[in-house]
C-alpha cells in the first residue's frame, strides 16, 4: 500500500467573533487547559468564571475589536494565508491543513478531512518557532485526545520548534532589515517574546533558553552589537512571577536610558495577533512615546512571508524525503 502525506499546521486559536461571549467562549477553553493554567481544576474553574472571566471579557473583546479583520480575528486570517501559500508551494506532494488547538477549525476536523482523502502519515506543525509545555506540549495533547477515538492510528511526526533553522533566522533578519532597521547607533532592536511563568521554566521547560538562542542568531545575521539589541517577554497574566525582563517595564525604562529609537520585533508569533498589532504595536508604542520615546516601530510578524513559507515548505520536504523512503 503506498502511504500518503499530510501535514496539520496547528496554531493557539482565538474568539470566533469580537465579542464578550465570544472571547468568552475562548478563554475558557484555553484557560482550562492544565499545561496553561497549572492550578488544580477544583480552585481554578469557580475563580476563572467566578472572578477572571467576567473582569476580562468585555476589556478583552474591545481590544479585539481594534484589530479585527474584515474577514475576521488576524491570527485565523494570517494563518489560513500561511496554508494557501504553503499548499501553493508544496503543490501535490503533500495536503496541507490548517487547525488551532482551542476552538475551530478544530484539530479532529481537520484529521477528519485528511483521513478522507487517504492520509495516512501527518506531520504536525506547531505554528510556534520555540517549542513551551504551554504551546506546543498542548498541540501533542490535543492530537493525543483525537486519535485515543481511532482504530487505526497514522504514523505522525511533532516537529518541536524551528526557530533554530537558518532559512527562518534570514527570513527573521530579512524582514528586521526591510522594515527600515539599519543598525545605526542610536537605533535599538528589541525581540520581545511572549513570557511564560518563571516556575515552568524552573521546572524545564527549554522556551526562554530557546528565545534568546533564537534573538541571537538574528542579531548575528544582522552583523549586531550586543548595545544594539536588547529581549524581552510580554504578556503576563496572573499574580505569578513571569520570566524577566517583562516588555512594558523595559518600554517605560529606555527612553531614560538614552534609547529614544526603537525597533520591536516578535518572533514567538508566526503570525500577527492581538499580542502583537494590539499589545505591542498600539499600547506598546504609547508607553514607550509616553516614557520620552521619540521613535517607536513594530516589524510585523512573518505572517505568510515567501521567505518564512519557502523555510516551512523545506522543513516539510526533508519530513516527506524521511518518510517515503
Ligand atoms: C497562563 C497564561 C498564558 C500562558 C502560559 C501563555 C503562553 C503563550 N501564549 C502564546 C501565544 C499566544 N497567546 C495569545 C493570547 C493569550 N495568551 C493568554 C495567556 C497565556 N499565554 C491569554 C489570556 C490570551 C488572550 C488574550 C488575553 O486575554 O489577554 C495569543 C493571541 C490569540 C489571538 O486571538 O490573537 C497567542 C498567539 C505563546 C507563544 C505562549 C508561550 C510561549
Ligand atoms: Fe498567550
Ligand atoms: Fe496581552
Amino acid at each position: 500500500m503506498t502511504e500518503k502525506q499530510g501535514v496539520i499546521l496547528v496554531n493557539l486559536g482565538t474568539p470566533s467573533e469580537a465579542t464578550p461571549s465570544g472571547v468568552r467562549a475562548f478563554l475558557q477553553e484555553f484557560l482550562m487547559d492544565k499545561r496553561v493554567v497549572g492550578i488544580p481544576h477544583l480552585l481554578w474553574w469557580p475563580l476563572l468564571n467566578g472572578i477572571v472571566l467576567p473582569l476580562r471579557c468585555k476589556r478583552v473583546a474591545h481590544a479585539y475589536q481594534q484589530i479585527w479583520l474584515a474577514e475576521g480575528s488576524p491570527l485565523l486570517v494570517y494563518s489560513q494565508a500561511q496554508q494557501k501559500a504553503l499548499q501553493t508551494l508544496l503543490g501535490g506532494q503533500v495536503i496541507v491543513e490548517l487547525a488551532m488547538t482551542y476552538g475551530q477549525p478544530s484539530l479532529q476536523d481537520a484529521w477528519r478531512r485528511l483521513k478522507a482523502q487517504g492520509v495516512t502519515q501527518i506531520l504536525l506543525l506547531p505554528l510556534y518557532p520555540q517549542y513551551s509545555s504551554t504551546t506546543t506540549a498542548s498541540v501533542a495533547d490535543a492530537w493525543q485526545r483525537v486519535m485515543a477515538n481511532e482504530h487505526h492510528v497514522p504514523s505522525y511526526t511533532l516537529l518541536g520548534q524551528h526557530y533554530q533553522f537558518p532559512a527562518y533566522i534570514k527570513a527573521l533578519a530579512d524582514s528586521v532589515r526591510r522594515e527600515g532597521f539599519a543598525a545605526n547607533w542610536d537605533d535599538l532592536l528589541l525581540f520581545s517574546f511572549h513570557g511564560i511563568p518563571e516556575q515552568y521554566a524552573e521546572r524545564g521547560d527549554p522556551y526562554p533558553q530557546q528565545c534568546k538562542e533564537t534573538a541571537e542568531a538574528v542579531a548575528r545575521e544582522l552583523g549586531l552589537s550586543a548595545s544594539q539589541w536588547q529581549l524581552s517577554f510580554q504578556s503576563r497574566f496572573g499574580k505569578q512571577k513571569w520570566v524577566e525582563p517583562y516588555t512594558d517595564t523595559l518600554l517605560r525604562q529606555l527612553p531614560a536610558q538614552g534609547k529614544k529609537r526603537l525597533y520591536v520585533v516578535c518572533p514567538a508569533f508566526s503570525v500577527d495577533c492581538l499580542e502583537t498589532l494590539e499589545e505591542i504595536a498600539e499600547e506598546g508604542k504609547e508607553t514607550f512615546l509616553q516614557a520620552g520615546g521619540e521613535f517607536f516601530h513594530y516589524i510585523p510578524a512573518l505572517n505568510a512571508d515567501p521567505g518564512y513559507m519557502q523555510a516551512l515548505a523545506s522543513l516539510i520536504r526533508h519530513w516527506l524525503s524521511r518518510v517515503q523512503c
